[in-house]
């Protein structure tokens, strides 16, 4: 089984508070993993590392079998790696397929001379931008949103918006901060759908960070489990559940209806 993104023997300290201590976690393509834990576990500062925000004191990120270590965001979003953030909002000025493009980078071929002229190669590619942006959009469901603004849609909405983000670009991994927060029961079935459908028509790799029990233990093919900054259990969601230190460091504490 080939691994799309590989964490081995990470540890990541904040003024001698250790947010993840030798963590080593390999995530097979063309999967969905669940992480799961309780709060202040390490799970965002996981995706942290991956995505090049933070530094590891100690340890590698694999992307594809490259080393990543200590490289910039951009530059591993380049290599087919994107993410989402927790609690991200979409930006109310500006329409929900502008919120889309923000960020991606035009000019990056025209040059930022032909991006100041607005040459029509520039807007070629802006136009280009736009229909690869509306395809994303379209692929959850959400195209009639392209022109309402970012503060039309609610908070949940906005969170699948934030995934038609990352699709924009093929991307082979994609990393996603609680997704599920904010959406009502039949919303989360409609995420879970979705999920499956990146994963099986697109063959990419879904790491998720999720509170919502049922969704993460329906839908993952791998969980991950993190308490205090390690990683105490990994399987599929029968073999996590039955894990007796799983049950006390979270699913005890927090009761499996959550
Ligand atoms: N920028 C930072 N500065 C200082 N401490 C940090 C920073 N980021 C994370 N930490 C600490 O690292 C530990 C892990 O935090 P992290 O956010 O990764 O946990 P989490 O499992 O994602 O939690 P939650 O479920 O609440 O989002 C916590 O003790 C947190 O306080």
């Amino acid at each position: 089984m080939s691994i799309a993104l590989e964490l081995s023997n990470v540890s990541l300290a904040f003024g001698g508070v250790y947010a993840l201590s030798d963590v080593s976690v390999a995530f097979p393509k063309g999967k969905i993993i669940g992480i799961i834990g309780p709060n202040g576990a390490g799970k965002t500062s996981l995706l942290n590392v991956a995505s090049g925000l933070s530094v590891p004191l100690q340890g590698r990120v694999l992307l594809k079998g490259a080393d990543v270590t200590g490289q910039k965001p951009n530059r591993i979003a380049g290599l087919g790696l994107r993410r989402t953030f927790q609690a991200s909002q979409l930006f109310p000025s500006m329409t929900v397929l502008e919120n889309m493009m923000a960020g991606l980078h035009l000019g990056s071929h025209a040059g930022l001379f032909a991006c100041a002229l607005r040459t029509p190669r520039m807007r070629r590619e802006e136009e280009e931008m736009r229909e690869r942006a509306m395809a994303a959009l379209d692929y959850v469901g959400f195209a009639h949103f392209a022109d309402r603004p970012g503060n039309a849609l609610s908070f949940g909405q906005q969170r699948i918006v934030e995934i038609a983000r990352t699709l924009i670009d093929a991307p082979e991994v994609v990393l996603l901060d609680e997704p599920a927060v904010g959406l009502s029961v039949n919303r989360v079935a409609e995420l879970d759908a979705l999920l499956r459908r990146i994963r099986d028509e697109r063959g990419v790799t879904i790491v998720m960070i999720e509170h919502v029990i049922r969704l993460v233990m329906g839908v993952s093919d791998h969980i991950v489990v993190m308490n205090s900054g390690r990683k105490i259990a990994e399987g599929s969601a029968d073999e996590v559940r039955e894990n007796q230190e799983v049950v006390t460091a979270y699913l005890g504490a927090q009761g499996s209806g959550h």
